[in-house]
């Protein structure tokens, strides 16, 4: 099927880029198409995608053959949509809307992959919101989601490194994390100031008897006070210090020396 060019699909709905709304396209179609085949073969999948904007990505995710439900903002750009739904017969849907005040879980009725292009505010706030549910696993199938590089490395980073933080424990306590795909800045139109990222996060087993919110709370205390050593970064939650003795964890080491095993383990004995 022959879709036009996406400038030009830009240039007749007057779809200039929105600063407010984080908006840098990307029209590289081969380029689009990769990022498409990183969630694994999409044919007659359920994909979540969000920010879809004058619909680059999602046309290069219904060539791949999947189905697509898509949450945007931006009134201006349905009518481009619109022509890629009709293009598309019965494959595209789109929902407008904040996708911060939508529950994914109510557009769909089956496992859904999502894959988002976002601004680096809402992908950020997304991103830690789908990670964070008491389900496990989740509805959502994996996340393929851009980022500015140095959140894609904070997201994937291991122990030791100055990028491990509360992000990096998040994504990968019980789940997948890597780094799929580096994005230049001059493939976006327009280009933004910093590098980008894609991330591609897949959930895995739940460790048990660990509460999620204490995770939460024991990567805050630790990282809230990373240069300090954990019996005074830990001293404000209650047990924890006590927790690290138990556990054989030398309580003069600091945030970033532990792995994502020992963070478990804390919050497990901090949870029963
Ligand atoms: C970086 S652009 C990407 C557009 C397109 N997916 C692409 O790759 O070329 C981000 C898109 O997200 C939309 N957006 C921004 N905030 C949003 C929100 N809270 N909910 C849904 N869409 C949002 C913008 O309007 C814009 O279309």
């Amino acid at each position: 099927m022959t879709l036009p060019p996406l400038r030009d699909v830009i240039a007749r709905h007057g779809l200039s880029a929105s600063k407010a709304l984080g908006q840098n396209f990307l029209f590289d179609e081969q380029l689009l198409d990769r990022i498409a085949a990183i969630p694994g073969d999409l044919d007659d999948r359920a994909v979540l995608e969000i920010g879809p904007g004058p619909g680059g990505l999602t046309r290069a995710l219904l060539r791949a053959g999947a189905r697509v439900t898509a949450i945007e903002r931006d009134a201006r750009c349905l009518p481009a949509l619109a022509e890629l739904a009709d293009a598309f017969p019965d494959r595209l849907t789109v929902v407008e809307g904040d996708a911060l005040a939508i529950d994914p879980a109510d557009l769909f009725d089956e496992p859904y992959a999502i894959v988002a292009n976002l601004p680096y505010n809402v992908g950020t706030a997304l991103f830690t919101g789908w990670l964070s549910g008491k389900d496990w696993p989740p509805r959502w199938t994996s996340l393929t989601l851009m980022f500015q590089q140095e959140v894609a490395q904070r997201i994937v980073a291991a122990p030791g490194t100055s990028a491990y933080g509360r992000l990096a424990v998040l994504a990968q306590w019980r789940s997948r994390a890597r780094l799929a795909m580096k994005v230049h800045r001059s493939a976006f139109t327009p280009p933004p100031k910093v590098m980008s990222a894609i991330v591609h996060v897949e959930p895995a087993g739940m460790p048990e008897g660990v509460d999620p919110r204490m995770i939460e709370r024991v990567t805050e205390a630790a990282f809230g006070q990373r240069r300090k050593m954990l019996r005074q970064s830990m001293k404000g939650l209650p047990g924890a210090v006590a927790a690290l003795e138990s556990l054989g964890i030398d309580s003069q080491r600091r945030a970033e020396t532990l792995d994502i095993d020992e963070f478990v383990a804390i919050a497990r004995t901090l949870s029963s």
